[in-house]
């Protein structure tokens, strides 16, 4: 059971995108994350940083149900979703994107998008072919503009570079009304100018949705981001502005003690 103090946060009102109240995650007698309090407002853009087994991932999915809490308390938009399924998360606007690629390859990318913006707008996929008229086909095309993909729209998802096909990612995230996303390492494996891209269609992203941004790029994580939370063997270490972050010594330390491995 949550203190006083925490029953009053978790009692607050929906300002806050994300609440984490006391959250921790065991494996066995491994501790991936212990206690971890974090509140992310709605809009906000919040990159997370930390060294390889820092607990990032664990927080992603603790964060959208993909592994049940061994404790606490997780509230999205004001309400307590801890123990709904991620699907019912999906509902109240939660996205994620994945290290891995979940595209389908022998498809276009607008047919990807297509069947992304179906499948949340009808709350199940459809192969029908889509219409001209389609308001899904309209939502899919924007959402490749977005994505600076409208002119690469017709070709299959495996023609591809891989930097197009982690755009098509963002545009499959954003389909259905998001309100929060959380990306995980999206710079992953990119190019410089890809990178720089990326950047770019972040931080021209809605003003009204927010998200978390694993990211090991600390260029580009501090680029997109207001609020930076620095994890460390499970736990919250570090949380600040990117320039907090950048010139804290107990980060550099924490990062140069590493010999420079930053993920
Ligand atoms: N399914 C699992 N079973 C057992 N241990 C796990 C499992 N998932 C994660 N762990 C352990 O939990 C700790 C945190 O892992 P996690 O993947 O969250 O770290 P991370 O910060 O995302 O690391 P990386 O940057 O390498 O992705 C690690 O010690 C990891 O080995």
């Amino acid at each position: 059971m949550p203190g006083t103090d925490a029953l009053t946060r978790l009692q607050s009102t929906g300002q806050f995108a994300l609440e984490l109240e006391a959250v921790s995650r065991h494996f066995g007698a491994l501790v991936a994350l212990a206690d971890v309090n974090m509140s992310v407002k709605a809009g906000e853009r919040r990159a997370v940083l930390g060294s390889n087994g820092a607990g990032k991932t664990t927080l992603f999915n603790a964060i959208t149900g993909d592994f049940p809490t061994t404790t606490g308390r997780v509230r999205l938009f004001g309400e307590d979703v801890t123990d709904l399924p991620s699907h019912e998360r999906i509902r109240r606007g939660l996205r994620r994107t994945y290290q891995i690629s979940l595209l389908f390859n022998g498809l276009t990318v607008l047919d990807n998008t297509y069947l992304a913006c179906r499948g949340v707008t009808r709350g199940r996929f459809s192969l029908r072919r889509p219409k001209r008229d389609d308001s899904s086909l309209e939502l899919a095309e924007t959402l490749l503009q977005a994505v600076h993909l409208d002119d690469v729209k017709d070709k299959q998802v495996a023609e591809l570079s891989y930097g197009q096909q982690r755009q098509l990612e963002i545009a499959l995230a954003l389909s259905g009304a998001p309100r929060l996303i959380l990306f995980d390492e999206p710079a992953a494996g990119l190019s410089p100018t890809e990178r720089t891209l990326l950047v770019e269609i972040l931080q021209s992203l809605p003003a009204h949705i927010g998200f978390i941004i694993i990211e090991h790029d600390m260029d580009v994580a501090l680029k997109v981001s207001e609020r930076v939370t620095m994890m460390h063997n499970g736990r919250i270490f570090k949380e600040g502005t990117p320039e907090e972050i950048e010139n804290d010594s107990e980060v550099q330390e924490l990062y140069l003690g590493q010999g420079g491995d930053h993920g």
